[in-house]
Parts: structure tokens; C-alpha cells; sequence
């Protein structure tokens, strides 16, 4: 809030440390020694003032922000500490109730909060402000933090004074198995526009972001109540549901980011719950009881330029400090009791004009900020909640409404309702109904008609006042030259009193003329003044009718759009729907067709059948009957033998399966020992190849050995001596050395082989094994030897 927006407090008494400055301030001679009984003075009673300080966020305490708030509960003060000229200077101000950085949710709640819900369900009208700077924490204790989930139907921790309200309420009346009801309205107010926070979202096409929240009339009644027309107000049935209004109504809020809080909101809410609750009278009468509680979450306080907002917003700005600037000098008006009050100055003051200094009970919650960076506005926010302490209220309970009363006026509103929206549906263009457009209208001509009128008969009265004007200034010269007259004649004593009468008279005259001129005054001056008022209202009235033209007009347009589109639609529907019915149309007449041809050949066959029956019937009734019977027999007697073959088939069929089987295990029993014999045959087998392997291999180094001697002994290459060389002997291999080295073929060497194992075998006095590897029986056996013998 800008200090020059604040009313002027009182000279703060600040002091040093070694003294303190308590600035009560309380009219009723001291601070509330209960917070929660609001002070009762001879002239009314106290708003209560809260005073809230938010903790450090992680951010500050991070970068060790200075903190400057001490709050001390118990004493209900909080401490400011400044340091000026090199000084500390500590300014102290008390309130109804202090709640600390450490403070929770529930505890705010239940110690100043409860005790208004109460209230209200005894039919008071009670309003709860939350006042502040940006950030300093007036949605989190009117909504509560970002938790918006119930457990086990408990609220969430962090649950603000609007769920908790809520709560309490649905927990009273159905303690008490109450018949009520209750109704809630949100409201947001921006730029001195009034947005409907709970309106169905219209438009299904893109519109701007502004046509969607149209602005919405603030109204006055006959007897001076102020209210917003058109408000959309949605029935509770559960505490839950409030979590689902307020996430609707503060997804529509107007946010803008400023350096101070990014979700910093720059516009002021107002949550609005009534609730009708049915009594019975002593006579037995019912009697409806309405209680109403406001929760006001205010636009944040400080001054625009230090927050960082720009000239785009500019209007935003100025339009937000006439409604706080406002709120300011309506505070200040009713705590010095001026005569003049400025409620119609912005659409603040005039939608609580109640709630300060009326028959409401009210609340005022003053959010602060511990940092020092806040220092300047925190002061501000004290010096502004502190005085708001002295206005005082008239509070009274709302008047019983008789049931019967009550639903006379609901039916008056469904009707009401009802014409709007027969008009709304029916016409095209003004979407008022046509007997109130005619109604507005015939006043609006009988005012212009009256203004005029009241502007003929001022002329003739400013005319007649220039006449008396004249004609006083001319008794006025007549009385002087009188006078003169007579001193000159004071000598002649008849002449003396005959002019003293004549002076009196016209004295008299003159006072009765005086007279008629400060009544035509008057009257001039009433007059102006009903005109001017005639003048006002006529304009509002001209204005509102133009605003609700134009948002008629709108509406039209968009319905129009809309009806376009669903037309549209329709006809490519109905062109659908058209062509599937033709198809379907024609497959069902192929269906049928086909059906009536196989329902004829049907009929045809059944016909037939029935024919070949009766003449069957008719005629061989007897040898039929015969035939069947001769079939019957033969088909038993078949059906014996053939149960008899196939009994006796089965037995063979087991006793050849069980051959089968008994020959297979044989097969499988010789198939087993032929292999353990071939595993035996195999291992002394492979030992030997082993052997001969090596045997082979010494006997290749050998030869390769010999070979090289021979070469180099027998075989060099003679070399030149220049001498004939001596003869030598050469020793050459013979043929049949030559021949013996060559491999002998198979079967020798197969022979050969069978030989050695045989001695082998015979040492070893195995001649069950000899004998069945003598003639080797399965392929797979010989294939390997052959090989191996080759090899070696
Ligand atoms: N008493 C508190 N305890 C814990 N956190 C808090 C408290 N008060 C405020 N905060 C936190 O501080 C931040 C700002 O709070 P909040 O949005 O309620 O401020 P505000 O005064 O409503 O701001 P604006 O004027 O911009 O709407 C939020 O993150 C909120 O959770």
C-alpha cells in the first residue's frame, strides 16, 4: 500500500530501546482482554483486528534476510525495529490477536475465527478481511497452502479460514439435525469491474480472455442495499465442494506477474456463504434464520511502483488504489467520526459499506512480512490495521423471515427468472423481458419529461427570484430615502408618526419580502439538488441500460454464432443419419427378399413333405410300419455283431500290443548290451591306437632322421676341386628295402591287426569280447576302425 494512499495515522510515540510505544489505540479505554468477544461500547462494537506475520520463505532465510517483526502472542504486540540516525527505535502495536511466523492454520482458526462462524449461524452478518502486502500470506490464510486434497475427510493441514469456515458450518447444522441450506457467490473486483468468479464458462470458440468474464452491474434496491446483479450463486451440500468453487473461482482470477510475487494477485475476492436455517417459533411457527459470512481477500497493499509493475498496468494501478485508497478514507471517516462517510467512491466500499461501520460483525486479518526489505510497508500495513481497530459496528440479527414470506419471494424470483429467460430464449436482440425493457423505458421518458419540467420551473423561479431580487433592492432605497426623510422631518411630530407607521410597514414589508426570497432560495436550491440527483440517476440508468444492451447484444452474437455452428452440425448429422438409414433400408429389403424366397422354398419342401406323408399315410401304412420293424431287427443284430467284433478286435489289438511291447523291451534290453560289449571293445581300442600313434610318430622322426643322414652323406652336391674326384662307392636302397617301407593294403593290414589283438586279447583271457569283435556287426563299428588302422 502506498503510504500517501494510507489514512494519516497518529504520530507514531516511538521510542528507544529502553522504552516501548503501545499504541492501544482502543476506544473503549484499553486492549481487549479477550480477543474473542469483540468490545462492547456504549455506541457499538469494535472491529477485530488480527494481526498475521508469515514466516521467512526458503529464499530469504537462504540469503540471511534480516528479520525485523518480533511477535509476541501472549501481549497480543508486535514490534517494528528500526534504526534511524544510527539508532534503534522500536514502535509497538497491539492488536486483538497476534499470530507469529510459527503460527498454524488450525490455531488461527479456532481462536478468532470459530467464534465469528458461530455468530453467523445465529443470523449475524459477519465480514473477514485479509489485508496486506503482496506476498505476505492473505490467500494463504483465507484459502490455505497449495494442499488441496482431503484425507479421510479431515482437511489438509494447511487448509485456510474459507474450507475451515465451511467445515465448521456443515458440522454444526448436522449436529444439530438442522433444516438448512447454504449458498456461496465469489466475486472478484478489478479495475472497479465486477467479474462473476462462479459463471459457467460460455463460449465454446476462442474469445478473448476478456469477453470471457464479462463485467457485471452493481445494483442498489429501494430501500439502499447494495447488490450484484446476476450473481451466480452455487448451493453447497458438502465441505469438499468448497475445494472445487474456490479452485474454479481462483483459476478465473486475474494474476499478474510482478518482481515482488510472481502469482501476486491484483485483484480483490470475495467468497460470500449464506445460510438459511429453519426454526420453529413457541407458537410452532416456522421461521427461517439467515446468517451470511463475507471472506475478503484484498489486492495486495503496497505501493505499485516498488513491486515492479509497468505502465501496461498503469489503469490496474490506479484503479486498485482508488478502491484501498477508498477503503482507507472510509476508515478514516467513521474512526474520526466525520460527517460525510465516501462509500460511493469505488465499488469496494460500496459492496461493504455493511461490514464498516454498519450492522455487521467484521474482521479484519492484516498480513505482514518479517523481512526488513518489507520494513516500510509493514509499518504502513500496522499504522492502516491498527487504526481500522477504532471503527465500530452496529451489529444486529437478521430479521426471522416467516417461511410462508420467504417462499412467497422465491416463487416472485422463479417468476422473475423465469420471464428473463423466456426472453433470453425468445428474442432476438435485448435479452431483458419485454414488460421490464417497457417498464425501464416509460420511467426513463417520465424522468426525462420530470428533468424538463423541473428545468422550465427553475427558470420561471430564477426569473421570479431576479423580480424579488429587484424589488427587495428597491424597498431597500425606499427604506433608506425614508429614513433620510425622516430626520429632516423629525421637527414636524404628526408628519413623525405617520412616517414611523408608514416605516414599520414598510419594514414589515421588507422582512415578510426577505422571507419569501430565502424560501424561494431554498426552494431553488432543492430543486437544483433534485435535479442534479434526477440528472445522476438518469445517466446510471442510461449507462447500465447501455451496458446491458451491449452485453445482451454480445450474448445474441455469440448465440447466434453458436446456433450457426450447432445448425451446421445438425444438418451433417442429418445427412449421415439420412444416407445410413437408405443403406440400411436397402440391405434389409435384400435381407427380406432373400428371406421371403427361402421362406417359399421352405414352404414348398414342408409342403412336399407333407404330400409324400399323407400319400406314405394313406396307402403303406402297413408295409411301413413292416419295413421299419424288419430294420429295427437288422439294425440290433448288426449292431451285436458289430459290438462283438469290436470287442474282440480291441482284445487282439491288446495282446499284439502287449507282444509288441515285450519285443520291444527285449530289442531294447539287447540294444543296451550291445552297447556296454562296444564300449568295452572301444576303450582297450582306442589305448592301442594311442600306442601306435606314438610308436608312428617315432618311427617318422626316425626316418626323417635317416633321411637327413643319407642326404648329407650319400647324396651332396659335388662341389668343384679343379682335381678329378676320387671314385666313390654310393650305397643305394634295394628294391625290396624300398618295397617294404610301401603301406601293405587293407585287408593285410586288417589281418595284421586282428592277429596283434588277438595275442593281445588272449593275454588279457577276454574271448567273449575277442569273439564279437571278430566280426564286426553294426556298420558304425567298422567305419571307425577302418580309419583308424588306415591312419596309423
Ligand atoms: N503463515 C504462513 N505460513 C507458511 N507459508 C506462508 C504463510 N503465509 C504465506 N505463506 C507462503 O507465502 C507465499 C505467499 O503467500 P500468499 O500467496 O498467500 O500471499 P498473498 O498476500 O495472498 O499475495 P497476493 O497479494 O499476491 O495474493 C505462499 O507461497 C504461501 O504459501
Amino acid at each position: 500500500m502506498e503510504k500517501r494512499n494510507c489514512p494519516p495515522s497518529p504520530s507514531p510515540r516511538s521510542t528507544e530501546k529502553s522504552g516501548r510505544d503501545l499504541r492501544s489505540g482502543d476506544s473503549n479505554g484499553g486492549t481487549n482482554t479477550n480477543s474473542n468477544t469483540i468490545t462492547r461500547g456504549e455506541k457499538g462494537v469494535n472491529v477485530q483486528v488480527i494481526l498475521r506475520c508469515r514466516p521467512l520463505s526458503d529464499e530469504e532465510t537462504k540469503s540471511n534476510t534480516p528479520v525485523v517483526i518480533s511477535c509476541n502472542e501472549r501481549r497480543r504486540e508486535v514490534a517494528a525495529t528500526q534504526i534511524i540516525a544510527n539508532k534503534q527505535i522500536d514502535r509497538t502495536f497491539a492488536f486483538d490477536k497476534v499470530f507469529g511466523p510459527s503460527s498454524k492454520q488450525k490455531d488461527l482458526f479456532e481462536q478468532s475465527i470459530s467464534p465469528i462462524v458461530n455468530e453467523v449461524l445465529e443470523g449475524y452478518n459477519c465480514t473477514i478481511f485479509a489485508y496486506g502486502q503482496t506476498g505476505t500470506g492473505k490467500t494463504y490464510t483465507m484459502e490455505g497452502g497449495g494442499t488441496r486434497k482431503t484425507k479421510n475427510g479431515e482437511l489438509p493441514t494447511d487448509a485456510g479460514v474459507i474450507p475451515r469456515a465451511v467445515r465448521q458450518i456443515f458440522d454444526i447444522l448436522e449436529a444439530q439435525c438442522a433444516e438448512y441450506s447454504m449458498k456461496v457467490t465469489f466475486l472478484e473486483l478489478y479495475n472497479e469491474e465486477i467479474t462473476d468468479l462462479l459463471a459457467p464458462e460460455e463460449p465454446k470458440f476462442p474469445v478473448p480472455e476478456d469477453k470471457t468474464k464479462k463485467p457485471i452491474a452493481l445494483m442498489e434496491d429501494g430501500k439502499g442495499f447494495v447488490f450484484v446483479r446476476g450473481l451466480e450463486e452455487e448451493i453447497v451440500y458438502s465441505a469438499g465442494e468448497i475445494y472445487k468453487i474456490l479452485d474454479k473461482g481462483s483459476a478465473k482470477r486475474r494474476t499478474a506477474e510482478t518482481l515482488l510475487n510472481k502469482q501476486s494477485s491484483r485483484s480483490h475476492s470475495i467468497f460470500s456463504i449464506t445460510i438459511h436455517i429453519k426454526e420453529l417459533t413457541h407458537e410452532g411457527e416456522e421461521m427461517i434464520k439467515i446468517g451470511k459470512l463475507n471472506l475478503v481477500d484484498l489486492a495486495g497493499s503496497e505501493n505499485i511502483s516498488r513491486s515492479g509493475a509497468r505502465d501496461g498496468r498503469a489503469r490496474e494501478a490506479g484503479e486498485i488504489n482508488k478502491s484501498l485508497l477508498t477503503l482507507g478514507r472510509v476508515i478514516n471517516a467513521l474512526v474520526e467520526h466525520s460527517g460525510h462517510v465516501p462509500y460511493r467512491d469505488s465499488k469496494l466500499t460500496r459492496l461493504l459499506r455493511d461490514s464498516l461501520g454498519g450492522k455487521t460483525k467484521t474482521c479484519i486479518i492484516a498480513t505482514i512480512s518479517p523481512s526488513v526489505y518489507c520494513l516500510e510497508e509493514t509499518l504502513s500495513t500496522l499504522d492502516y490495521a491498527h487504526r481500522a481497530k477504532n471503527i465500530k459496528n452496529k451489529p444486529e440479527v437478521n430479521q426471522r423471515m416467516m417461511k410462508s414470506a420467504m417462499i412467497k419471494d422465491l416463487y416472485y424470483e422463479i417468476d422473475r427468472l423465469k420471464q428473463e429467460v423466456f426472453a433470453a430464449r425468445e428474442k432476438n436482440g435485448i435479452y431483458i423481458p419485454r414488460e421490464r425493457y417497457l417498464q425501464e423505458e416509460a420511467e426513463k421518458k417520465a424522468m426525462t419529461e420530470k428533468i424538463e419540467r423541473l428545468g422550465v420551473d427553475l427558470e420561471a423561479r430564477d426569473k421570479q427570484l431576479v423580480e424579488l431580487k429587484e424589488l427587495y433592492d428597491a424597498e431597500q432605497l425606499l427604506s433608506a430615502e425614508l429614513g433620510e426623510k425622516l430626520g429632516k422631518t423629525q421637527c414636524f411630530g404628526g408628519i413623525a408618526s405617520e412616517a414611523d407607521n408608514l416605516l414599520n410597514e414598510l419594514q414589515c414589508s421588507l422582512s415578510k419580502q426577505e422571507e419569501r426570497l430565502a424560501h424561494f432560495a431554498k426552494k431553488q436550491r432543492e430543486v437544483q439538488t433534485a435535479v442534479g440527483s434526477l440528472r445522476e440517476s438518469a445517466v446510471n440508468r442510461t449507462s447500465h441500460l447501455q451496458k446491458e444492451i451491449s452485453t445482451a447484444q454480445d450474448f445474441n452474437s455469440s448465440v447466434r454464432e453458436k446456433w450457426g455452428v450447432y445448425m451446421e452440425e445438425t444438418e451433417k448429422n442429418y445427412i449421415e443419419d439420412t444416407t445410413a438409414i437408405d443403406t440400411g433400408r436397402s440391405c434389409l429389403a435384400e435381407v427380406l427378399v432373400e428371406c421371403k424366397g427361402k421362406t417359399s422354398m421352405g414352404a414348398q419342401q414342408w409342403k412336399n413333405a407333407e404330400d409324400s406323408l399323407f400319400s406314405l399315410g394313406k396307402g403303406n401304412m402297413e408295409s411301413v410300419d413292416s419295413i421299419v420293424r424288419t430294420g429295427t431287427e437288422t439294425n440290433q443284430l448288426l449292431r451285436s455283431k458289430l459290438s462283438s467284433a469290436v470287442s474282440s478286435t480291441l482284445e487282439n489289438i491288446d495282446v499284439a500290443n502287449k507282444a509288441l511291447l515285450s519285443s520291444i523291451d527285449s530289442s531294447l534290453k539287447l540294444d543296451h548290451d550291445a552297447c556296454a560289449n562296444i564300449g568295452s571293445i572301444l576303450t582297450p581300442c582306442h589305448e592301442e591306437m594311442r600306442e601306435l600313434k606314438g610308436e608312428h610318430q617315432s618311427k617318422v622322426v626316425e626316418i626323417t632322421e635317416n633321411a637327413g643322414k643319407c642326404l648329407e652323406e650319400e647324396y651332396l652336391v659335388d662341389e668343384p676341386s679343379c682335381s678329378t674326384p676320387r671314385r666313390r662307392q654310393i650305397d643305394l636302397p634295394s628294391v625290396e628295402s624300398i618295397e617294404e617301407l610301401r603301406t601293405p593294403d587293407y585287408d593285410e593290414l586288417l589281418k595284421s591287426f586282428q592277429e596283434s589283438r588277438g595275442s593281445w586279447k588272449q593275454a588279457n583271457g577276454d574271448m567273449r569280447h575277442f569273439s564279437q569283435a571278430q566280426e564286426p556287426t553294426s556298420p558304425s563299428v567298422r567305419d571307425s576302425r577302418v580309419p583308424l588302422v588306415a591312419k596309423n
